[in-house]
């Protein structure tokens, strides 16, 4: 007898945290798992919610056990594994029911997916996921694309999960197909523009200042009393001010200095510039973490060209304000990503919908989504974010110290690739008049590729060619 009102395929890390939170709303959830040990030991560890979760052990019974329409949700790995569950799992299925990815996946995949399915009238929805196994367990921030019918089936189970900002539930529905995983996968591209920043300020304190590795962690405690409260910062603060337990050093001086990378970012870039869109602090960050993979190369170049940073003197407000200033910029490039995509695809993004259901159970949720989200509310000049009057007005009393600590770190050899990007960004975007002139003049001079005269219609020349 079907009695599950959602199925959850994937009990790893976040489908085993979202199912607990599922039926600790009085959801039941049938579950399953392609390793079919691990079921067992997820239901006895799940204690009084155990009652409402209803494991399988076979796909078709999985299926079986779930009311019509049905509502699966898959938490795998979002490639290839995601393609082979749909052509099992399809079969099986009836017209009128809807499977979600919920991991992150390329929203292109996305789309694919939804409109092979729409022939079969299976609705497909690509949901992103943001907050970590602690966000799947008591609250997400979940960004939804697919289609009216299922955000009706999906909507009363994805409100009582989800994470709250003042009651409101941080969960929508963006738009059609890939619209939910593209917003997580810029979503993602922010997060790593301001995880690199801080990794950046980090290093001025620790390097250029020579701050031992907690009291940088209790000035970022104190940050989070402040503009800068935002999830990162807090656990960078408690992340700093643990000593490993094995060799007593400060935890950071043992962790290897080279960051992973699953693909969110490096999209995010990708499909920014194939837009024709420049997210240059996101880039920056994605460069970064490439960089920091080059860890022998990194090493020998520090013998043969020297590693030397000199002592900086800036003030921990300053390098506040500086990061202050780099985070508005690189949530700005974020939110200009999204509104390319919802042209080229036709997305009805809501963008200050988008900021409100990133201040709670997000990675990037951050005292200033509030101000974006009321800043899109409003008219904002040219479109852009940094002319809102809110963030104008910030970013006129940061940038001078943005100014100051890259200005600083450059001459004092410390690399900060986020931090000036994002400088360099504002301050090409205050220039009404650019130096793309020369560009356009080099372009003719070489390829007769014609330009734009000032004042005047038309495709012209210059006279070198006459
Ligand atoms: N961890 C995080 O913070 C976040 C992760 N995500 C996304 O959520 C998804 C799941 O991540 P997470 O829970 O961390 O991953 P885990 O590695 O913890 O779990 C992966 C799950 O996928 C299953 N799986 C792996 N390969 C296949 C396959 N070929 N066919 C069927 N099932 C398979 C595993 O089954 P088995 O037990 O049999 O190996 C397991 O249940 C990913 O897409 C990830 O990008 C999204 C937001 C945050
Ligand atoms: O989606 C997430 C957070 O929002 C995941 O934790 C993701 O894995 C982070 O990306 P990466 O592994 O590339 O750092």
């Amino acid at each position: 007898m079907p009695n599950a009102q959602i199925g959850v395929y994937g009990l790893g890390t976040m489908g085993s945290a979202l199912a607990l939170n599922m039926a600790e709303h009085g959801f039941d959830v049938a579950v399953t798992n392609r390793e079919v040990e691990w079921i067992g030991p997820f239901v006895e560890d799940a204690g009084v919610l155990g009652a409402r979760i209803h494991p399988h052990d076979t796909l078709e019974n999985f299926v079986q056990g779930l009311v019509t329409p049905r509502v699966i949700l898959f938490m795998i790995p979002s490639g290839a594994p995601m393609d082979a569950m749909i052509e099992a799992v399809t079969p099986l299925l009836a017209p009128g029911d809807t499977i979600i990815d919920g991991g992150n996946a390329n929203f292109h995949d996305t789309r694919r997916r939804a409109a092979t399915l729409n022939e079969h009238d299976i609705h497909f929805v690509g949901m992103g996921v943001s907050g970590g196994e602690k966000g799947a367990r008591f609250g997400p921030s979940m960004m939804v694309g697919g289609s009216a019918h299922s955000w009706q089936q999906l909507r009363p189970i994805l409100r009582e999960i989800a994470a709250r900002f003042e009651g409101d539930p941080c969960v929508d529905h963006l738009g059609p197909d890939g619209a939910g995983h593209f917003v997580k996968t810029v979503h993602n591209g922010i997060e790593y523009a301001d995880m690199q920043m801080i990794a950046e300020v980090y290093g001025l304190m620790r390097h250029g200042k020579a701050l031992a590795p907690a009291e940088i962690g209790k000035i970022f405690e104190q940050w989070n009393e402040g503009a800068l409260r935002s999830y990162l910062v807090e656990i960078t603060g408690k992340a700093l001010q643990y000593d490993d337990p094995e060799t007593g050093h400060p935890m950071v001086d043992v962790i290897k200095d080279a960051a992973g990378q699953k693909g969110t970012g490096r999209w995010t870039v990708v499909e920014a510039v194939r837009m024709g869109q420049a997210a240059n602090t996101i880039e920056a960050a994605v460069g970064a973490r490439s960089w920091s993979s080059e860890k022998a190369t990194r090493q020998a170049a520090e013998e043969i060209l020297g590693g030397t940073c000199l002592a900086l003197d800036l003030s921990r407000e300053t390098l506040a304000d500086a990061f202050l200033a780099a985070r508005i910029l690189a949530y700005a490039q974020g939110f200009r990503i999204l509104d390319a995509a919802a042209q080229e695809y036709d997305w009805p993004l809501d963008f200050s919908r988008i900021a409100e259901i990133w201040r709670a159970g997000c990675i990037i949720r951050s005292a200033l989504l509030d101000d974006i989200s009321e800043a899109f509310q409003g008219e904002l000049p040219a479109g852009q974010l940094i002319l809102a009057p809110r963030f104008a007005q910030l970013l006129a009393s940061s940038i001078p110290a943005l100014r100051e600590v890259v200005s600083g770190a450059v001459k004092g050899g410390h690399a900060v690739p986020a931090l000036s990007a994002a400088l360099a960004w504002y301050d090409t975007m205050r220039q009404g008049h650019g130096t793309a002139n020369i560009i356009q003049a080099q372009r003719d001079f070489f390829g007769y590729h014609g330009f734009e005269r000032l004042g005047q219609e038309g495709k012209h020349h210059g006279p070198w060619w006459d």
